[in-house]
């Protein structure tokens, strides 16, 4: 694969590329549907297979026209085909996906792991053998190009297949180069923070029911203000303090809303979760390693 990328055309060599997803659920969906749709892979090219929900498979097929397979000796046939393996299972289920793809992969094939937790070494332990890995840390917004990415590199991902990784995901939104001990600590921000904000927006949508909204005003309201905060953000450049300050009118509503957050501990809350989602990633980890040893 090497030979493949000059800078000016990684797109279209990123296009030429064969890619198989081991694992088709909702997170290999979103990679699919993200490339697909800003014409960054070519669905003739892409294969995709899971464990044994058939039906989900001929959904995937029908909504994007990839390759799929519930016959075993074809998954294999996509696999060893592959340019880019992306493993895209549940933690629980890696080392022994990974046990298997280790009887055949071959030097040159790219593997990009989603797995939370699973480290670049328990890959290379699961594999046998040194191999180009990259670890990211995407989330599920990539299904409509607002992804957030962290990435880590083996030591012998080389500049090619550096690039071609981070072009997939800047193609689905944004990515960001991070030390691997980092990937964690990025899976507990932006990895499961999508639900953070949704259990935020569920509450908000609750609470104008509640106060006498109908359900489709209290929606779309809840909707229109989280999306108009975050375009804020990053529209005006000013910190999400600045702005928060700006809507708090002394003595007013916001600051009387703020004060009852406060009292119920919110911002402690949240930085709690963060921590304990990034110290349950490593645990992830750990217990997928564990299993590498036996
Ligand atoms: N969901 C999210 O927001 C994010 C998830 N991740 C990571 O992405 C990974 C996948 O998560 P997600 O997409 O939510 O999970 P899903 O449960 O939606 O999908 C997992 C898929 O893996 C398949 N699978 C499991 N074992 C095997 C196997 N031995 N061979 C082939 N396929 C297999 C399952 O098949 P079947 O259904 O037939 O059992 C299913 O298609 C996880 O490791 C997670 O940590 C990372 C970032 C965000
Ligand atoms: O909940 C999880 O374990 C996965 C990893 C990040 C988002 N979902």
């Amino acid at each position: 694969m090497s030979s493949l990328i000059s800078s000016t055309d990684i797109q279209s060599s990123i296009r030429s590329l064969r890619l198989c997803f081991y694992g088709a659920g909702s997170m290999a969906e979103a990679i699919v549907r993200g490339l697909l749709a800003r014409g960054l892979a070519d669905s003739s090219l892409i294969g995709m297979f899971n464990r044994s929900n058939a039906q989900r498979l001929e959904e995937l097929e029908s909504r994007y026209n990839v390759s799929v397979s519930n016959v075993e000796e074809e998954q294999l046939d996509m696999l060893q085909d592959a340019d880019v393996i992306f493993l895209v299972m549940k933690p629980k289920d890696a080392a022994e996906a990974l046990r298997k793809l280790s009887a055949f992969i071959k030097p040159n094939q790219l593997v990009v792991s989603v797995i939370a937790g699973l480290s670049i070494r328990t890959i290379e332990q699961l594999l046998e053998q040194p191999q180009p890995i990259v670890r990211t840390m995407p989330n599920t917004s990539s299904t409509i190009g607002l992804g957030a990415t962290g990435i880590s590199f083996s030591q012998s991902v080389n500049d090619d297949q550096r690039q071609i990784a981070l072009a997939m995901f800047e193609a689905i939104g944004m990515a960001t180069i991070v030390e691997e001990s980092l990937l964690d600590v990025v899976t507990g921000v932006s990895g499961s923070g999508p639900a953070y904000i949704y259990y935020m927006m569920e509450a908000m949508v609750e609470a104008g029911k509640q106060l006498g909204l109908t359900p489709e005003a209290a929606r779309e309201m809840t909707i229109q203000t989280v999306l108009g905060a975050a375009h804020m953000v990053k529209a005006t450049g000013e910190t999400p303090a600045d702005l928060r300050r700006k809507v708090t009118s002394p003595n007013g509503t916001t600051q009387a809303a703020l004060e009852v957050m406060e009292s119920y501990r919110f911002s402690e809350g949240v930085i709690q979760a963060i921590k304990r989602a990034s110290e349950r990633a490593a645990e992830m980890g750990e217990e997928i390693e564990r299993s590498a040893m036996k």
